[in-house]
Order: C-alpha cells, then sequence, then structure tokens
C-alpha cells in the first residue's frame, strides 16, 4: 500500500483529526514567545503603525510562523515517531497524514507572505517567506539531520521576526532590530542545548547530530558557558547603543548574570549527573530571561509613547 494510502487507513481507524491537532501542528507555545518578539520589534520601530495594519502584520507573522511549525513536523514525522518527547505530535500519533500537514503549512504560509506582502509591505513580506524558508529548508530539511552546529545556524530563523515587526512598520532593515536579532541568535544555543543535554538519547536514537550526541555532554556544557558569556553582553546592547534605557540595563545586566551563573552550574555537572537538574533550570530559565528581555524593551517603548502622547 502508498504511504498516503497507510496514512489514511491510519487516519480512518478512528485517529480522525479535531481542530486541536491542527493547533498543536503551529506549535502553539512556542511560537507564543516568537510572536511576542516580533511584536516587540514592531512596537519599537520609529514611526508607528495604524492600529489595523499592525494587527493584520502580527497575525501574519503568528500565522508564519505556525506554518513553519507545521512544515517541520511534516519534514520531521519520521523522526518525531522515534522521539519520546514528539512521538504523541498528530503526524506519528497518526491523527493527521503528512499530505494533510503538507498542505495546512503551504496554505498557511502563502496566505500569511502574500496577505504581509500586499497589505503591510513588500519587504516585511519579503522577509517573512525567508524565515520560513530558512526554517523549514535550511534548518530542518537540511542543518538539523547534517551538522552539530545545526541549531546555532538554524537559530538565526527564530532571531528574525523582531526584525520582520521592525520592517512592518519601516519597511526596512535597521541597526537595532539587528540588534534585536543577534539577542535571539546568541540565546538560541544555551536554550536549545541545555534541553539537548537531557533529551540526548532521543536525538541518539533518531540520529540527528545534536551536539550532546556527536561531541558528549562535556564539549556540550562548554559550548553553553561560552554562548552564554556572549549572550550576557549582548543583552545589555539596547542600552549601550541608547536605544533602552539606563534601568533596563541594568536590569539585562542582572539577568545575563543569573543566565551565566546558571550555566557556569551546568558546566560544573558530572557526566554522572542523570537529574540534570541545572541543565532544565537553563532551559526553564532561558525562555523566561528572553521574555523578560523583550517585555522590558516594549513596556518601555509603551510609556514613550504614551509620555509623547500626553
Ligand atoms: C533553532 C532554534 C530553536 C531550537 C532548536 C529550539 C528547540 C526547542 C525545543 C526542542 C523545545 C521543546 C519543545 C517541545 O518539546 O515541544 C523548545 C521549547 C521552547 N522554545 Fe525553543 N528552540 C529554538 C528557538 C526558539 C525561539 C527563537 C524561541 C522564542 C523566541 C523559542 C521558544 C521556546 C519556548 C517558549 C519553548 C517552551 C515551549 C513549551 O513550554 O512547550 N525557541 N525549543
Ligand atoms: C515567522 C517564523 C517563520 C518564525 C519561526 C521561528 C522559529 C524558527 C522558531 C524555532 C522554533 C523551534 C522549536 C525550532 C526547533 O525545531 P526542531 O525541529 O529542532 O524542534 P522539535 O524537535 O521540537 O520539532
Amino acid at each position: 500500500m502508498s504511504d498516503i494510502h497507510l496514512d489514511r487507513v491510519d487516519a480512518e481507524a478512528g485517529n480522525l483529526a479535531s481542530p486541536s491537532d491542527y493547533i498543536a501542528l503551529l506549535k502553539p507555545r512556542v511560537m507564543s514567545l516568537v510572536v511576542f518578539t516580533a511584536l516587540v520589534g514592531m512596537m519599537m520601530a520609529p514611526g508607528g503603525i495604524h492600529p489595523v495594519l499592525g494587527f493584520t502584520a502580527l497575525l501574519c507573522i503568528a500565522v508564519g510562523a505556525g506554518a513553519s511549525g507545521a512544515l517541520n513536523m511534516w519534514y520531521d514525522a519520521d523522526i518525531d515517531a522515534i522521539m519520546k518527547r514528539t512521538s504523541g505530535r498528530p503526524i506519528p500519533s497518526g491523527r493527521v497524514t503528512k499530505g494533510e500537514a503538507l498542505a495546512f503549512g503551504l496554505t498557511l504560509a502563502a496566505f500569511s507572505v502574500t496577505l504581509l506582502a500586499l497589505f503591510v509591505n513588500l519587504v516585511a513580506g519579503l522577509l517573512l517567506a525567508f524565515t520560513i524558508f530558512f526554517y523549514v529548508v535550511i534548518y530542518s530539511m537540511w542543518l538539523k539531520r547534517w551538522t552539530p552546529q545545526n541549531i546555532v545556524i538554524g537559530g538565526a530563523a527564530g532571531a528574525f521576526p523582531p526584525v520582520v515587526g521592525w520592517a512592518s512598520v519601516t519597511g526596512s532593515v535597521s541597526f537595532e532590530s539587528i540588534v534585536l536579532f543577534l539577542m535571539i541568535f546568541m540565546w538560541t544555543p544555551p536554550h536549545f542545548w541545555a534541553l539537548a543535554m537531557f533529551k540526548s538519547d532521543d536525538y541518539r536514537r533518531a540520529g540527528i547530530p545534536m551536539l550532546p550526541v556527536v561531541s558528549g555532554l562535556a564539549e556540550t556544557r562548554r559550548q553553553i558557558l561560552l554562548y552564554s558569556l556572549i549572550l550576557a553582553p549582548i543583552g545589555v546592547l539596547p542600552t549601550i547603543l541608547g536605544f533602552a534605557s539606563f534601568a533596563y540595563g541594568v536590569a539585562a545586566s542582572v539577568l545575563g548574570l543569573a543566565f551565566v551563573i546558571l550555566a557556569i552550574r551546568v558546566y560544573r555537572m558530572k557526566d554522572s549527573d542523570q537529574a540534570m537538574l541545572p541543565a532544565k533550570r537553563l532551559f526553564a530559565f532561558s525562555i523566561l530571561y528572553l521574555f523578560l528581555l523583550f517585555a522590558m524593551l516594549l513596556v518601555e517603548r509603551c510609556i514613550s509613547l504614551i509620555g509623547w502622547a500626553v
């Protein structure tokens, strides 16, 4: 029987997809922070945008991010079925066929890019298209299965959303939006490798060359600390470069110090440490860290807009 026929047999065996399965294809929890960073990029851009256009732009970025998640799950269906962490996802569990996920992702990608390009501006539309392409083709189809540096380069896909948000307002890429890109780009390796440390058996079973699988836990711990030491000062760049307040700089410095302290605790872990609490703590803190940095930038921007309006 053909793959598609088998897929259909699975789906008709009582595993029919529900709307929540299609929502799961969008990776909503991961993408929520991605879209938040895009909102901050949009709000920090000079000049402002009509609320309707701003909402449309954010909707397109959210739908585009979801589309990239669905296309990532379509392509990764084989390894997702092998890894415990992902085996319950809609495609490996037979609730959605690969063909349905592919059609769903392509439709959402085409819709979001076209709407953003026509309703907001072409530069933002092209940047969104490139981000989707980078995540689905460059990262998921090529880097992820080829090199232990997969998430370092692939991390660029996750760092583009604030650049797309900024371009939605200005129609261009600026030095400040590149700084926002850098903050996420340098954040991604410690964010992900902390997780990969306690999920390395999954990746080994799936044959994915993640750093802990290829170079071992000691090298992974070393690189987590290295990237964390680079990330901490980059988080303070908005103040250093004059587009955030001194108060933001102090808070970002404290958060960066906390990030480095957690990374040092990971670095000091023993290979025999099965619980891997320091790695789990760093992974959880990495999400809070990025959210707090971008939330502080957003609050500052809103205060300045209100102050300007009053
Ligand atoms: C190549 C870059 C990235 C990789 C390889 C990566 C990898 C992962 C993985 C494997 C998970 C666990 C997800 C799960 O088990 O369902 C995760 C969780 C998460 N990631 Fe990342 N991530 C990346 C970039 C980002 C970016 C750019 C953001 C946001 C700006 C982000 C935000 C999150 C959030 C919020 C979670 C927690 C989701 C949950 O609680 O289920 N990630 N990441
Ligand atoms: C606007 C737009 C297109 C935004 C996309 C932003 C983006 C690329 C975020 C990265 C999210 C992520 C979990 C990557 C890991 O994929 P994985 O396949 O390594 O993770 P998995 O194993 O959990 O599927």
